[in-house]
């Protein structure tokens, strides 16, 4: 890329704050096989909070296009999610579409990961995040709908075994549902290598989490409890690292490693947020907790991509503010 491309495609990627996309993250379907009870289905509109496969998802065409354009720009990374991304028949050929040199990352249930993983690496991912809030079977049927907490940990431990790592184990914290189970979690990651527990605020900005029983006394215990623990986490630690997305703190502590993501009314994450998403039918989604600001690009190519990428960073705003 000469200098004179290189400055054009970030000015294209850089947004109003100077913040400077590197990431985007791709919602491939919005079907899901579980239905947990505080999803945000990545922001997307879903009708009755369920899933809807009505509505037209991106081809494998479309989504390699855009990953090109989007690398082609100066994209780094790639997040995969959904819905449950491994529900798309087609995943492998979207993951082999992905250009070499560029990271690419799937957040999945972990529910068919068993007999996915290998096949995944094999085709070009580099590893995943599998969202485990308990280790308790009758609590993850509660959370999430379904008896499948025993397939999650074998997808866990395939995941590890073929290199899909680190393995993030995704943690979201419920108060009054799994907030005892910290230590649990930290020795599960301590007895097993590739893993990092990623302990997760709950989000509740949209009524979301509306269909857990006490919400209000969940969302306000919520904050506390994560700020708590990442504090306790912090004093017991002998490395904290600040990663660029999100300005997040990841700590070292005793064997185990330990990511917070607290993004709730937290101006330094959204200060630092170097993302763009795509809803998994094709339009451009500059802030998780937005829906007004949308950019479809479903039917567009080469340059008329590009300009409608340029619009989508342009609308891009810090959700969190001083004000808000
Ligand atoms: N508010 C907000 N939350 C986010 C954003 N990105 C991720 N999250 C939340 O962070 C949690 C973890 O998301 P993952 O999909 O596992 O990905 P990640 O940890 O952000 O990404 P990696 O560190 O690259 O694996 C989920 O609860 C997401 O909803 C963001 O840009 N804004
Ligand atoms: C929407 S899911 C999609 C990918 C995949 N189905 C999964 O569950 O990993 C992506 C991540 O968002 C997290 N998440 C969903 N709803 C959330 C909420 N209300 N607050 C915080 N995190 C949430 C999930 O736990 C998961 O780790
Ligand atoms: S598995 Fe993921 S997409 Fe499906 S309901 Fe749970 S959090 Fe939402
Ligand atoms: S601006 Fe804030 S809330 Fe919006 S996507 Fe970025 S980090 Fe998330």
């Amino acid at each position: 890329m000469t200098t004179e491309n290189k400055s054009l495609n970030d000015e294209i990627l850089t947004d109003t704050y100077g913040r400077t996309i590197s990431n985007v993250r791709i919602a491939l379907t919005n079907a899901c096989n579980l239905r947990c009870i505080y999803c945000h289905h990545e922001g997307e509109e879903i009708n009755g909070c369920t899933v809807d496969n009505s509505r037209a998802q991106m081809t494998k065409e479309e989504i390699a296009e855009l990953i090109g354009i989007f690398t082609e720009l100066g994209v780094t990374t790639l997040k995969l999610t959904g819905g449950e991304p491994t529900l798309r028949p087609d995943l492998l050929d979207i993951i082999r579409s992905i250009p070499p040199g560029v990271e690419s990352s799937m957040t999945t249930n972990g529910t068919l990961l068993a007999k996915m993983a290998k096949d995944l690496k094999a085709a070009g991912l580099s590893r995943v995040n599998v969202s485990l809030d308990t280790l308790h079977r009758d609590r993850y049927q509660k959370i999430t709908g379904r008896d499948l907490l025993p397939e999650v940990l074998a997808g866990i431990d395939t995941a590890v075994e073929v290199g899909l790592t680190p393995v993030k184990l995704n943690m979201v914290i419920l108060k009054g549902i799994n907030d005892d189970e910290i230590e649990d979690f930290l020795s599960y990651v301590r007895d097993r290598k590739g893993l990092i527990l990623q302990i997760i605020e709950l989000m509740d900005v949209n009524g979301w989490a509306d269909h857990i029983d006490h919400i209000d006394e969940v969302i306000r215990g919520d904050a506390e409890i994560v700020g708590d623990l990442e504090k306790s986490i912090a004093e017991k630690s002998t490395q904290i690292i600040t990663r660029r997305m999100h300005h997040r703190r990841k700590y070292c502590l005793d064997g185990a490693e330990v990511e917070v993501v607290r993004p709730m009314h937290n101006l330094e994450f959204c200060a630092n947020c170097n993302r763009l998403r795509v809803t998994s039918d094709g339009k451009l989604k500059p802030c998780l907790l937005r829906s007004d600001n949308e950019v479809d690009v479903r039917g567009l190519h080469g340059d008329e991509l590009k300009a409608a990428i340029a619009k989508a960073v342009q609308h891009r705003s810090p959700y969190f503010t001083q004000k808000s």
